[in-house]
């Protein structure tokens, strides 16, 4: 929607081609965005080689766990030179513990892609609220080409040199709005947010850091910013995720009532093992990911928070 509000000529791909026509007929996703109506000239199709024909470039919009089996069916119907890739998921993919920029390096080697993140609730974008957002990019050129095709005053993007700082900002600011939602839900208050999501902060850029990101990039839109959004309240699947396990209901029960991926659930772990492997220590991530396997009770994952050592901030 954003790309067609920027002038852009538009096609929605759905895997399924029921659901395809569905979307088309009711000039809106009704399962996934509902409220937001399509643009009349938006192409809705089931057919990736329609949907990528001409394209200047592909916004990749799955969950962080489905991106590596897109990436092969895209290849198909790729022009050559190839569009470059815009990547919005974000997490850490379980397994192989990889960002969604090492995850198409990995498959579709010396692809052309970009990270666009930041504090963007997609019902708010498609409503066109303002909002501001990161693309970022190593290529300066590649960052300047995508910010012209999507950019409007309204969606104000902002480039960024530190791809791996945005990755790790938005796949690390899901675990933590676990956190801070668990928190609220379990009525430990507001002081015990603030307090979450600081040393959240804190977690992501040393991480970022250990990675070969950027401190700056945690205090940025990617990081703190879609930290403060994301852990804001129930408008977060993440958040409302975890309120809900705050208040002691089951992962599992929580997770069968809804339609959208949560993404701090499988990043979770994922995020903390890539962590470890690289020597850095992520107690609240860690706290979340023992939450989530059953492991601690948010009660026993506070006290032991609250219990490390004193040190200097
Ligand atoms: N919803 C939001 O406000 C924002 C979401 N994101 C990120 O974008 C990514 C996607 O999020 P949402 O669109 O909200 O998720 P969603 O779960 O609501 O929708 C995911 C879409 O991907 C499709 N999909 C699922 N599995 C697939 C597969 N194996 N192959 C192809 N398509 C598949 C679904 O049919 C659906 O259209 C996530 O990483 C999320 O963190 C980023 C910014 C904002
Ligand atoms: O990434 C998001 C906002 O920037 C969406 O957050 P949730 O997936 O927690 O709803």
């Amino acid at each position: 929607l954003q790309a067609a509000r920027a002038g852009r000529q538009v096609a929605l791909w759905a895997r399924d081609a029921d659901r395809a026509a569905a979307i088309a007929a009711a000039g809106e996703n009704a399962r996934y965005l509902p409220g937001a109506a399509l643009p009349p000239g938006l192409l809705v199709t089931a057919d990736l080689g329609a949907a990528l024909a001409g394209a200047e470039a592909a916004i990749l919009a799955v969950p962080a766990q489905h991106l590596r089996a897109m990436l092969p069916r895209l290849l198909p119907h790729l022009a050559d030179p190839a569009p470059p890739l815009v990547l919005a998921a974000k997490g850490v993919e379980r397994g192989t513990l990889l960002l969604p920029l090492e995850v198409v390096a990995a498959v579709l080697p010396g692809a052309a892609a970009a990270v666009l993140s930041g504090p963007n609730f997609a019902h708010e974008v498609a409503a066109g609220l303002p909002a501001a957002a990161v693309l970022a990019a190593a290529d300066p050129a590649l960052r300047e080409r995508l910010a012209a095709l999507l950019a409007t005053p309204e969606f104000r993007l902002y480039g960024s040199d530190d791809p791996m700082g945005a990755q790790v900002g938005g796949a690390a600011k899901n675990v933590i709005a676990i956190a801070a939602g668990a928190v609220i839900g379990a009525g430990l208050g507001e002081n015990a947010r603030a307090a979450l999501v600081t040393r959240g902060v804190a977690e992501l850029s040393r991480l970022a850091m250990a990675l070969g990101g950027r401190a700056e990039t945690a205090a940025g839109l990617s990081g703190l910013g879609d930290l403060l959004l994301t852990a804001s309240g129930p408008a977060s699947r993440n958040t409302s995720l975890g309120i809900a396990l705050g208040r002691g209901e089951a992962l599992a029960a929580v997770l069968a009532g809804r339609v959208g991926v949560t993404e701090g659930v499988a990043t979770a772990p994922a995020l903390v093992a890539r962590a470890a492997a690289a020597g850095v220590e992520l107690p609240i991530c860690e706290a979340v990911a023992a939450l989530l396997d059953g492991r601690l009770t948010v009660a026993a994952a506070m006290a032991r928070l609250l219990s490390r050592p004193r040190r200097d901030e």
